[in-house]
C-alpha cells in the first residue's frame, strides 16, 4: 500500500516540480516584460559633447537658442551644462506639470555660486532652498512691503518719483536721453525709498556703480557651477576677486543702513535682511519692461498714439496724472501685458527637481535643474495669432493674466515661487509709462525711423537692451 502510495506520489511531485518551474520561469519572463516595458523613457536629448555637455548649444542668447533646439527635441528635452542635467520646458502645457501639478517637487531653486557669494549663502527668498526659512521671509516681506495693502501705500513714493524723472526729461528736451539709464533710476529709487526709507541715488555714481556690478554679477554664471573641476577659472579670470569685492561694499552698504535705520529706531536688523531681495529680484527686472515697452512705443507708432489718446483723454494738458486715472487705462495694460508676453525681463525661470517624479511620460530624475522658457512660451503660434508682432490689442477683451494662473503668460512664474512682487512692479510701471507717454511726444535720435530702432537682447539671467535706449522727447503741447 505504501509501495503504491509512493509511486503514485512520485509522478505527481515530480508534476507539480514541473508546473513550479514552468510558473517561475513565465513570472520571471513576465517580470521582465513588466519591468522593460515600464522602463520610462528619459526626455529627448540633443548629442553632446565630451565635459562641456550641451554649453556650446546656448549660444550667447539661450533662450533663443533654447528655442531652435526645442523645435527638433520638443518642449520637453534634456540637455547637460558640464555635468548638470538640465530640463529645458517650451510648451504651456509642460509648464503646468512643473509648475502646478508638481509644483511641489520642483519648489526649489538651484545653487550659483554668484549668489551665495553675494545673498549671505542663500539667505534671500529667490535662491533660498524650500524650507521654513523661506516660508517665513517670503511671508514677512510680503505682509511688510508687497501685499496690495502696502503697495497701495507707498502710492506717494511712486507719484514723487515719476514727477522726479518727468521734471529731469523736461529738463534735458529736447537733447537725446538715455531713457534706460532714467528707468533704473526711478525703479531702484522708489525700491530704495520703501525698503530703506530713503534712496541712495542722490550720493552719486559711487552707489549706482555698485547696484549695476551687483546686478550684473546676479545675471551672470560661474562656468565652475556647471563643470566643478572647472572652478579654478574664476581664481584666474578675477571673478572670484570681483565677487569678494563687490559682496564686501554690498555688505558695508548694508550696514550703514542698519546703522542708520537703529539710530532712527523705526526698524530692527531682523526687518532689514527681507529687503535684499529688493535688489536682487526686484530692480533688474522691473526697469526692463520699462525699456521694452518704450522701445516698442518707439518701433510702433500706431499704438504709440492710441496709447497717448487713451492716456490723455482721461487725463488733460495741464492736469496732474495720479494713480486714480490708471483704472481706466485698459490700453496702457494691454500696452505692459504684450510688452511681458515678448519680453519677459526673467526669460528662462528656474528650479531643481527634489525627487524623481515623471513627467510627460519621462522620467526625471532627483537634482535635474529646470529652465522654463518663459520667453518661448509667450511667443508660441499655437497659443498666440501672429505671435511675433506687438499688438496689444490682444488682450483688451482676453481673461489672460500674468499672475501665474495661465501658463501660456508666465512672466512672474507660477506655483509657490512665484514673483511675490508683481504689484509692486506693476503698480511703477503703469504710473511712469503713463506720464512718460502723457507729458512727451517721443522720436528717435537723428529722425531715424522706428524700423531701424536696435532690437538687440543682453544676454544672462534677466533680459534688458543690450544697448541703452535713446530717444529724443518734445513737450506735448497741444
Ligand atoms: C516686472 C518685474 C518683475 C518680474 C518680471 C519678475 C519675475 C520673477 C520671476 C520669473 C520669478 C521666479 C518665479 C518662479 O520661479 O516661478 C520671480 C521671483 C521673485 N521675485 Fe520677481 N519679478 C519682478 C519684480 C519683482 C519685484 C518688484 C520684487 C520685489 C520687490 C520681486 C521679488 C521677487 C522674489 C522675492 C522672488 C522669489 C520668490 C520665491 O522664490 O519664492 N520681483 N520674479
Amino acid at each position: 500500500m505504501l509501495e503504491n502510495e509512493t509511486s503514485f506520489l512520485q509522478p505527481l511531485a515530480i508534476t507539480l516540480l514541473a508546473i513550479f518551474l514552468i510558473l517561475i520561469n513565465k513570472t520571471d519572463t513576465i517580470l521582465l516584460h513588466y519591468i522593460t516595458s515600464n522602463k520610462t523613457p528619459t526626455p529627448p536629448s540633443p548629442p553632446k559633447l565630451p565635459i562641456i555637455g550641451n554649453l556650446h548649444q546656448l549660444g550667447l542668447i539661450p533662450h533663443r537658442s533654447l528655442q531652435a533646439l526645442s523645435q527638433c527635441h520638443g518642449p520637453l528635452m534634456l540637455l547637460h551644462f558640464g555635468s548638470v542635467p538640465v530640463l529645458v520646458v517650451s510648451s504651456a502645457e509642460a509648464a503646468r506639470e512643473i509648475m502646478k501639478t508638481h509644483d511641489l517637487t520642483f519648489s526649489d531653486r538651484p545653487k550659483s555660486t554668484n549668489f551665495e557669494k553675494l545673498l549671505y549663502n542663500y539667505k534671500d527668498i529667490a535662491s533660498a532652498p524650500y524650507v521654513e526659512y523661506w516660508r517665513q521671509v517670503k511671508s514677512i516681506c510680503v505682509l511688510n512691503l508687497l501685499s496690495n495693502k502696502r503697495v497701495r501705500s507707498f502710492r506717494f513714493v511712486r507719484e514723487e518719483e515719476t514727477k522726479t524723472m518727468i521734471s529731469d526729461i523736461m529738463k534735458s528736451s529736447p537733447s537725446v536721453l538715455n531713457l534706460s539709464e532714467m528707468f533704473v533710476r526711478l525703479t531702484n529709487d522708489v525700491a530704495c525709498r520703501v525698503a530703506l526709507g530713503r534712496k541712495y541715488s542722490d550720493e552719486g555714481m559711487k552707489f549706482e556703480g555698485l547696484l549695476r556690478e551687483f546686478t550684473e554679477l546676479l545675471r551672470n554664471t560661474n562656468t565652475g557651477d556647471y563643470i566643478p573641476w572647472l572652478s579654478w577659472m574664476s581664481r584666474v579670470n578675477g571673478l572670484e576677486a570681483k565677487l569678494g569685492k563687490v559682496a564686501k561694499q554690498f555688505d558695508n552698504f548694508i550696514d550703514r543702513v542698519i546703522q542708520e535705520h537703529m539710530n532712527c529706531s523705526s526698524k530692527s536688523g531682523d526687518d532689514d535682511q527681507k529687503d535684499f531681495d529688493m535688489f536682487a529680484a526686484g530692480t533688474d527686472t522691473t526697469y526692463i519692461v520699462l525699456e521694452w515697452a518704450m522701445t516698442e512705443l518707439l518701433r510702433h507708432p500706431r499704438v504709440m498714439k492710441k496709447l497717448q489718446n487713451e492716456v490723455r483723454e482721461i487725463v488733460r494738458k495741464g492736469e496732474h496724472l495720479t494713480e486714480d486715472d490708471l483704472i481706466g487705462m485698459h490700453y496702457l495694460k494691454a500696452v505692459i501685458k504684450e510688452t511681458l508676453r515678448l519680453h519677459p525681463p526673467v526669460p528662462l525661470p528656474l528650479r531643481i527637481a527634489v525627487q524623481d517624479v515623471e513627467i510627460g511620460g519621462y522620467k526625471i530624475k532627483a537634482k535635474t535643474h529646470v529652465m522654463i522658457n518663459a520667453w518661448q512660451i509667450g511667443r508660441d503660434p499655437k497659443l498666440y495669432e501672429k505671435p511675433e508682432e506687438f499688438e496689444p490689442e490682444r488682450f483688451l477683451n482676453s481673461e489672460i493674466d500674468y499672475k501665474g494662473n495661465d501658463l501660456q503668460l508666465i512672466p512672474f512664474g507660477a506655483g509657490r515661487r512665484v514673483c511675490p512682487g508683481i504689484q509692486f512692479a506693476m503698480a511703477v510701471n503703469e504710473i511712469a509709462l503713463a506720464n512718460i507717454v502723457h507729458k512727451f511726444d517721443w522720436t528717435l535720435p537723428g529722425g531715424a525711423s522706428g524700423e531701424d530702432l536696435d532690437m538687440t537682447e543682453s544676454t544672462g539671467t534677466t533680459l534688458p537692451r543690450k544697448n541703452a535706449l535713446r530717444a529724443v522727447a518734445i513737450p506735448f503741447s497741444c
